[in-house]
């Protein structure tokens, strides 16, 4: 059966997840949206098949799954924007799970969540829509991710941390159990989390302080 998918933006993260995609051989074609300049070319031997202004036309050609890889460090507008218009035109968003990951059966993973090599999902967690959960990731039991956040490669979340929508936990990051993390917060690489953030911090460093509200 043909099954094809479009990755949305051809940059690193897209290589990341084409990575993984390529190595679960479901779909029958892959193809790349990507600036208008870029089409024609192609990531990792995967041909840019167009822009945004094509999605459509793209659906209309046989595409019917679709995946935001744009990454982001804060701010996750864009990846929110491209998820809500693919949603529009009727794309099915999958959930993309690296093979290396180990992903207990006791959890809810929702659409459009990519989850990286290596990572563990331990039981009991809930990883809302859209979200990001990077290489080598430990998201202990219990914890919950909210939508279009990214815990990035290397960050340990202790049993039932929360984390709130639109945030970002930084590169090997350590997050006590049982904490706080609020909606579009972000967590400097390699903090050590005792104490709740608030909602739209910057906070970092050992032990992990709110810097200024952003
Ligand atoms: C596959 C992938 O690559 S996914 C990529 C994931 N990347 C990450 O998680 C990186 C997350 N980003 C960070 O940690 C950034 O440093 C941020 C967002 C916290 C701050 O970035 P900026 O606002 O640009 O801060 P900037 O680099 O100008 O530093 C400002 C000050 O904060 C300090 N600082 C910045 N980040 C940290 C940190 N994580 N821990 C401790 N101090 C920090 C700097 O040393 C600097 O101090 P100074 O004013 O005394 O010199």
């Amino acid at each position: 059966m043909s099954k094809k998918i479009l990755l949305i933006g051809g940059g690193g993260h897209c290589k990341s997840v084409l990575d993984s995609l390529l190595e679960l051989k479901e779909y029958s074609e892959i193809g790349v949206v990507d600036k208008i300049e870029n089409v024609g070319k192609s990531v990792m031997g995967v041909p840019v098949v167009g822009c945004d202004d094509d999605l459509t036309n793209l659906y209309r050609a046989g595409f019917r799954y679709a995946f935001v890889t744009v990454g982001s460090i804060g701010d996750p507008i864009l990846r929110i924007k491209l998820y809500n218009l693919l949603c529009e035109i009727g794309y099915d968003i999958p959930i993309i799970i690296d093979k290396s990951a180990k992903v207990s059966v006791h959890t809810v993973i929702e659409q459009g969540v990519f989850i990286g090599k290596q990572t563990v999902i331990n039981t009991g967690a809930l990883i809302k829509k859209g979200a990001i959960i990077n290489s080598g990731a430990i998201v202990e039991h219990d914890c919950q991710i909210g939508i279009f956040s990214h815990i990035a490669p290397g960050v340990v979340l202790g049993g039932e941390v929360f984390v709130g929508e639109n945030s970002h936990v930084g590169l090997n990051s350590t997050v006590k159990q049982g904490i706080h993390i609020g909606t579009h917060s972000i967590i400097g690489m390699g903090s050590v989390v005792l104490k709740n953030i608030d909602n739209y911090m910057m906070a970092y460093g050992n032990p992990c302080r709110e810097v200024k509200k952003i």
